[in-house]
């Protein structure tokens, strides 16, 4: 995809983005479950990356009680499908959609070619549902041929993307410019194509600058985290490689986005899948953390090896040589990058049974509205507890359903505006 051209109506690009994790929280890209959750079955759970099959209108409760929570602390929260239906409006990026959607090997021809006629007769907003809640070869009323005979009749044309509820991990804003993340499980790869057309032909964001890229080596959002302004931890493990984060601390020196790139590798198990099951930031200098992880977190810190030169004089991102430090403590490393005297650790509750059980239920991954104010799942009691001792206001928000994707507020939401931290 070309890059975008400025749009003279569109607000200033600059308007949007984030340096850290808890400056004010402004504007919030949000997704609403709805039908594409309804695809799950005890057959495909698994491989969709849900532990359960939610009862999905007790999860839109909760999920709207989640948004109204932020709204009544004024923050704007932004539908991800409206964002994809409006940008569906246009020609271009209804057809880029159209064949994006369709390029997978298991269509053929016959039904590629039906199903291309097919969506382009939808309307925007039945076109957002065919490319979020997917097709079932069942549901086709037309194209059929050997592939539709032989597919199964609950196969899907078009996969379903129930992880769509985490818009953490399909892009993260890094100052004014957003990642498009490149996500490494199959059942998500197709989330990205939706981010980049948003950001690439939406009105609202023409003119953005992007970095990273679907075709990119893996980074998922979830793993990245924005310690303070200029310094940017990387969990690498189950999703994010370390080619990924080695191409991602590339682009943001190139871009001068960051200073320092903490690659911290994580146990690449489904309960630490990204870094943000582990800790999330709840102050400029406060990180809830998994207690049974805190003492061997570790992180290789990335750095530019020629500081001194000049943007202008460093040529493609590809060219810049990156001094990578021998690995050391996390919390230290962070604090020395982040320029204060200590990262304060506050953890998930002392006894490691209690402390896995809110681990897993997401106790770690609260989403900050600005400084010591988080948004918490309330059934991570001690978390909670412990969170509010150490000075955190906790914004409780029920999770019993929303959960079964093993996500919390921060996984469910993807900050586009933060007010800059005080200097
Ligand atoms: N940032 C996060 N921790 N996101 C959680 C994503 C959960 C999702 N079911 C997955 O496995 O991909």
């Amino acid at each position: 995809m070309t890059e975008p051209v400025a749009d003279p109506a569109a607000p200033p690009a600059a308007t949007y983005g984030a340096d850290s994790e808890v400056g004010r929280l402004r504007t919030v890209v949000l997704h609403r479950p709805g039908p594409e959750l309804k695809r799950l079955t005890p057959r495909n759970n698994d491989k969709l990356l849900f532990d359960g099959i939610p009862w999905v209108a007790r999860a839109q409760e909760e999920h709207d009680a989640f948004a109204e929570a932020l709204r009544d602390r004024d923050v704007e929260v932004l539908y991800l499908t409206q964002l994809l239906t409006e940008t569906l409006e246009q020609e271009s990026a209804r057809n880029h959609a159209i064949n994006a959607a369709l390029t997978g090997l298991h269509l053929g021809d016959t039904m590629r070619g039906y199903l291309a006629g097919f969506l382009r007769d939808a309307s925007p907003a039945e076109l957002t549902e065919y490319l979020t809640a997917g097709i079932r070869n069942d549901e086709v009323r037309g194209g059929f041929g050997l592939v539709t005979s032989l597919l199964a009749s609950d196969d899907f044309l078009v996969d379903p993307l129930p992880n769509l509820l985490f818009t953490r991990d399909s892009s993260v804003w890094v100052r004014d410019r957003v990642a498009i993340t490149s996500l490494s499980m199959p059942a998500r790869k197709r989330e990205t194509q939706l981010t980049e057309l948003i950001y690439t032909e939406h009105p609202r964001f023409r003119g953005t600058r992007r970095i990273h890229g679907w075709h990119s080596e893996h980074v998922e959002g979830g793993d990245v985290l924005l310690l303070a302004p200029g310094v940017i931890a990387v969990g690498v493990g189950e999703r994010t490689t370390p080619a990924g984060v080695e191409r991602f601390a590339r682009q943001v020196f190139h871009a001068d986005l960051a200073h320092t790139v903490l690659a911290v590798p994580i146990a690449q198990e489904r309960a630490t899948m990204h870094l943000d099951t582990v800790c999330t930031m709840v102050d400029v200098d406060k990180i809830v953390m998994y207690p049974n992880v805190a003492d061997s977190l570790t992180a290789y810190a990335v750095t530019l090896d020629d500081a001194g030169t000049s943007r202008t004089e460093r040529g493609d991102a590809g060219d810049l040589s990156l001094r990578v430090a021998e690995a050391e403590p996390f919390l230290a490393a962070a604090a020395r990058a982040m320029g204060i005297d200590a990262l304060h650790q506050i953890d998930t509750g002392l006894d490691p049974v209690t402390a896995e059980r809110e681990q897993w239920d997401d106790g770690n991954n609260t989403l900050a509205l600005a400084p010591r104010v988080a948004v918490a799942y309330e059934r991570n009691v001690e978390t909670n507890d412990r969170l509010e001792a150490a000075g955190i206001e906790v914004v409780r928000i029920a999770g019993s359903e929303l959960g079964s994707g093993r996500g919390g507020p921060r996984c469910m939401s993807c900050p586009v505006t933060r007010d800059p931290l005080p200097v």
